[in-house]
């Protein structure tokens, strides 16, 4: 699904920062991974790059085979319609918006009908556990709740690749299991490929594969130390 060949990206400013300097790695589809490091490491700089965000200064990102560097922004836009969900630590919801409409968001801005939409909302929202909540502002809920409704809209692309810029990080640590747990069934059942940055021991130990950061560079990339499954 995901191919990183020798990316390097520097922030030109008045110092060059090389926040990656040559990282290589593939990412198959239907894998839960974990990005940790040190802050400053270059985690969310590769986050960026995997959803077509932005692009590296050298090296190759491939989905699915193909360059997202050599699209055009239109086709990069296209790509991360299509292709890439996100979550966030500070879930981003618009306040103004009932549950249900920010979860219809991204399926409005695609342009689908109304009724395919609606059918799709409910559904995310049932498999979050918000069905009732539906008519409720963001402002109503608690931040377990709110991080749901993201996922929830997250989930109505039905995109096969989702990028969680640390999930868990403004939760309890109970509250933040119950996200994990979440996501974790959405990836046995639909089978979304999951890459998850995070400082978080917790949430490392929910996915099968931990690539590990250090000065823009891969220090270690394998199984997560103590999990078995
Ligand atoms: N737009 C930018 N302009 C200049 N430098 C940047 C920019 N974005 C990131 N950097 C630098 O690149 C390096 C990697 O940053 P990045 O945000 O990817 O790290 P991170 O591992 O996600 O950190 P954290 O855990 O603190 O969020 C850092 O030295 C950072 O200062």
């Amino acid at each position: 699904m995901l191919q990183l060949r020798d990316v390097v990206k520097s922030y030109e400013g008045k110092s060059t920062v090389t926040a990656l300097g040559g990282v290589s790695f593939s990412i198959a589809a239907g894998e839960m991974v974990a990005i940790m490091g040190p802050s400053g490491s270059g985690k969310s700089t590769l986050l960026n790059l995997m959803g077509g965000l932005d692009v590296p200064t050298s090296g190759q990102v491939l989905v699915a085979g193909s360059d997202l560097a050599l699209e055009s922004e239109k086709g990069r836009s296209l790509f991360r319609r299509t292709h890439v969900s996100y979550i966030f630590q500070a879930y981003h919801l618009m306040p103004t918006l009932r549950v249900r409409q920010n979860v219809a968001l991204p399926l409005r801005l695609a342009g689908m009908g109304a009724k395919e939409a609606e059918l799709r909302v409910e559904r995310a929202l049932a498999e979050v556990g918000l069905e009732k909540r539906g008519d409720h502002l963001p402002d109503e809920l608690s931040g377990g709740e709110r991080q749901r409704v993201a996922i929830a809209r997250a989930l109505v692309t039905e995109a096969p690749l989702l990028l969680a810029d640390e999930p868990t990080g403004n939760l309890d640590s109970a509250r933040g299991r119950e996200i994990l747990a979440l996501l974790r069934s959405i990836h046995a059942r639909r089978g979304t490929t999951i890459v998850m940055v995070t400082h978080d021991r917790d949430a490392a130990s929910a996915c099968d594969r931990l690539i590990l950061l250090r000065d823009g560079r891969v220090e270690e990339d394998g199984a997560v130390p103590g999990v078995t499954r």
